[in-house]
């Protein structure tokens, strides 16, 4: 089985910091092109894993990152996460990753057409017909020239998962992306994130508080298991 992703010995412990959580994450590993839904209560840790993933978050205790490129290779990234500069990883997440973060994370004063196409122009990547088909499919085009404080909470969940797509990542990561959509949206929503990673085969990690959506649309579930101790939490381990 070829891995998307393969993590090992993570801690991350916000009791340095007078908090009370600890994400133990012993072992994750997922198979390239697989489409999962990261399960568990509010508060688990689900967020602070996927932006440990998006190499936003950087660990108490890591003993291996590895997320695999376009190119096909694993690239090891422990060790940048840790010790690395902020510019690198930077630079590393803008080619491996598209990430729908929570809140949206859109540049305020650029366009919604902009906001998309950003990721296209930190890669240097030519043309934009993708953004215009994007759109098209979240139903945004009318929005386009618009900026992202003129836009409903939903309207910007769906410019953000235009906007993790449109580099055609090979790791798509997404936050409660359909959170704020009404159901028909949400699906609409849900149906593009994987239709666009299973053309691309890029694997999907996708944080939901919906467990029905996760089984329709036959997401794998990872689901939150308590570990030892009252605050430690942990995910299930590898899906291989
Ligand atoms: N910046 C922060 N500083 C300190 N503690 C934090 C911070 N962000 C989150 N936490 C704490 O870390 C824990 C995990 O939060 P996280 O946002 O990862 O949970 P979640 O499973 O994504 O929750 P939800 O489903 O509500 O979005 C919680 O106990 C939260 O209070």
């Amino acid at each position: 089985m070829t891995l998307g992703l393969a993590m090992e010995g993570l801690v991350l412990d916000r009791s340095v910091d007078g908090g009370e959580f600890v994400l133990d994450q012993p072992d994750l590993s997922v198979p390239a092109g697989a489409s999962i839904a990261l399960l568990g209560p509010s508060g688990c840790g689900k967020s602070t894993l996927l932006d440990v993933i998006a190499l936003i978050l950087r660990p108490t205790r890591l003993q291996r990152l590895a997320l695999r490129g376009r190119d096909g290779r694993l690239v090891e990234l422990g060790h940048t996460l840790r010790h690395g500069s902020s510019d690198q990883l930077a630079s590393w997440r803008s080619g491996l990753v598209g990430y729908v973060m929570q809140t949206g994370g859109l540049l305020p004063f650029a366009t919604v057409g902009e906001n998309i196409a950003l990721p296209r122009r930190i890669l240097g990547l030519k043309g934009d017909a993708i953004v215009q088909s994007l759109a098209r499919r979240l139903g945004i085009v009318d929005l386009l020239n618009r900026r992202p404080d003129r836009l409903s909470v939903g309207q910007r969940q769906r410019v953000a998962v235009a906007r993790a797509l449109s580099h055609q990542p090979p790791l798509v990561i997404a936050d409660e992306p359909t959170a704020s959509l009404d159901p028909a949206i949400g699906d609409v929503t849900m149906d593009l994130l994987l239709s666009a990673c299973q053309e691309l085969g890029s694997t999907l990690i996708v944080s939901t508080h919906d467990h029905d959506r996760a089984r329709r649309f036959g997401l794998v579930p990872l689901e939150f298991s308590p570990a030892n101790g009252c605050s430690r939490f942990q995910f299930q381990a590898g899906l291989t």
